[in-house]
C-alpha cells in the first residue's frame, strides 16, 4: 500500500458515497497503450483512456464499451475489470471509477468531437499530461495488478491518497462488474 502524505484525509471514506459512477479503458497492444486526448468534459485537455460516465439502468461494463464506441468508434473484446478508483474532489462532484483493461477490439481508432486518439508506446506514457493520480496505479496495472484508489484532491493536485494492490484490493471494490 502506498499513502502520500503521512498526515490523515479530511474525508470520512466509510461514510463516502460518489456522485458520479464512471468507467476508464486501457487498450494494450504490441507495446502499445491506446491513450485518448480529450476534448470534452471532466478533465478536458489531458490525457487519458476513454471513459466516461455510467448512464442509468447500465452497469459498469456496458459503459465502458458504449464510451469506446462513442469516443473511438472502437469496441473492446472482453474488457477485464482491473481495479477501482474514488476521487474526493474540492470543486466538482466526486467520482468512483471502474477501470478496464482490453487487448483486442473491432473497428479502427478514430477522432471524434469527444477524443483523439493516441497510441503510446508503453516506456513513453505521458504522465505529465494525465490527471495526478494516474501515476500512482497505471504502471501497476500494466504489470497486471488489481487495484483499489483513493484520492482527496485540491483543484487538480493531489492532497492525499491510498493505493492498495492485488487481492487486498478487490476485496475494497465497492462494486464487481
Ligand atoms: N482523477 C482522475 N483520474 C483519471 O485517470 N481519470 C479521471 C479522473 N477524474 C475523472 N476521470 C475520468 C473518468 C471518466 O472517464 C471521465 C468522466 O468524465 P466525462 O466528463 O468524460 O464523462 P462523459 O464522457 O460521460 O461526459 P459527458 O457526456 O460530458 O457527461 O473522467
Amino acid at each position: 500500500m502506498s499513502t502520500i502524505p503521512a498526515n490523515e484525509s479530511t474525508i470520512e471514506w466509510k461514510n463516502w458515497n460518489a456522485e458520479i459512477p464512471a468507467t476508464l479503458m486501457f487498450v494494450v497492444q504490441d507495446g502499445k497503450i491506446l491513450l485518448i486526448e480529450k476534448l470534452t468534459g471532466i478533465g478536458q485537455g489531458k490525457i487519458n483512456g476513454p471513459g466516461g460516465k455510467i448512464d442509468p439502468g447500465e452497469n459498469a461494463l456496458q459503459a465502458i464499451v458504449r464510451e469506446c464506441q462513442e469516443e473511438l468508434h472502437i469496441t473492446p473484446h472482453s474488457p477485464v475489470k482491473m481495479g477501482e478508483l474514488h476521487f474526493a474532489m474540492s470543486d466538482i462532484p466526486d467520482i468512483h471509477c471502474h477501470v478496464f483493461m482490453s487487448n483486442t477490439f473491432d473497428g479502427e481508432p478514430t477522432s471524434t468531437r469527444e477524443a483523439n486518439p493516441l497510441w503510446t508506446a508503453l516506456d513513453a506514457i505521458p504522465y505529465d499530461k494525465m490527471w495526478e493520480d494516474d501515476r500512482h496505479w497505471l504502471p501497476q496495472m500494466l504489470d497486471g495488478q488489481l487495484f483499489n484508489g483513493r484520492f482527496e484532491f485540491d483543484g487538480e493536485k493531489v492532497v492525499w491518497m491510498e493505493v492498495c494492490f492485488g487481492d487486498s484490493a478487490k476485496a475494497l471494490w465497492i462494486e464487481n462488474a
